[in-house]
């Protein structure tokens, strides 16, 4: 099988400061992938470099397209990539507000991504935005209100509906949890979770928190000072790491 996503020997530095180095790793279809570790290990820099928010300074990102077969994302020309990151791809922000616009309707959040990849016919986007309020259990008959008049929890979601309404097969999450209230939190990562094996997803979901990723993430890469020093099955790799740092953090957890 061709993987969805194929990372080989890609790298970033910040002047001379590492940022990622040297991570290689393959991504198949309807997988999630959990990328841990601490502050300022690298898993930023990385997603950021995936997505196309940053510039490596070298390695590959095989991506196979639905109408070109394998590309090399990091030579495409920006239009492709832009084309892309709307139709096949999603980035979902800790923060909902870098994903949203927060002066824009709810649906008119969700139906702006559907007009980005083509949709025209008013009827039908605002039919499917509400479906979408829906699905991600925003009442709607809140449609019409802005997002800054929503709770953190409910502009997550909204942030998710807009993301995977135009019909992604990969989307990059960077700690979608983070910044919320436990029983929130618990909430969203259900929604998730259901949204992520319905729709078959891949996922490269970033976080801290080894509870996200033992939910969600089918594999997980563990990062320290840049470099992926160990990876593997989640419950593997959270059962028994092998790599004295993967033992601390799973460790450092379980002591809490
Ligand atoms: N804009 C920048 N300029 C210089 N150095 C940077 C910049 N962004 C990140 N770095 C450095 O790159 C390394 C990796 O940082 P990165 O933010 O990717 O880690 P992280 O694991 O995502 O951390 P956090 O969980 O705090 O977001 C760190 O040493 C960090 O100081």
């Amino acid at each position: 099988m061709t993987p969805l996503l194929s990372v080989r020997n890609l790298g970033k530095s910040y002047g001379g400061n590492i940022g990622c180095t040297d991570v290689s790793f393959d991504l198949f279809e309807g997988e999630v992938m959990g990328i841990v570790g601490e502050s300022g290990s690298g898993k930023s820099t990385l997603l950021n470099c995936l997505f196309g928010h940053l510039a490596p300074d070298e390695g590959e990102v095989i991506y196979s397209t639905r109408a070109e077969g394998l590309r090399d994302t990091l030579t495409m020309s920006e239009p492709e990539r832009r084309m892309l990151s709307r139709t096949d791809w999603a980035f979902v922000h800790q923060n909902p507000r870098d994903g949203l616009r927060l002066r824009v309707s709810a649906g008119g959040n969700v139906g702006e991504r559907l007009m980005a990849v083509g949709a025209r016919h008013y009827g039908g986007i605002r039919e499917a935005a509400s479906d979408w309020l829906e699905r991600v259990e925003i009442d709607t008959h809140r449609i019409d209100d802005r997002p800054a008049a929503f709770s953190g929890g409910m502009q997550q979601r909204l942030q998710i509906a807009r993301s995977l309404v135009s019909g992604p097969r990969l989307v990059f999450m960077d700690e979608p949890t983070g910044g919320l209230d436990v029983s929130v939190q618990a909430r969203l990562l259900d929604l998730l979770r259901g949204l992520v094996r319905r729709m078959g997803l891949s996922v490269i979901l970033v976080t801290h928190d080894l509870a996200v990723v033992r939910l969600l993430a089918d594999r997980v890469m563990v990062m320290k000072g840049g470099r992926v020093v160990e990876a593997g099955l989640t419950d593997q790799v959270l059962d028994d790491p092998q790599h004295p740092y993967s033992q601390l953090l799973v460790s450092s957890v379980l002591q809490v």
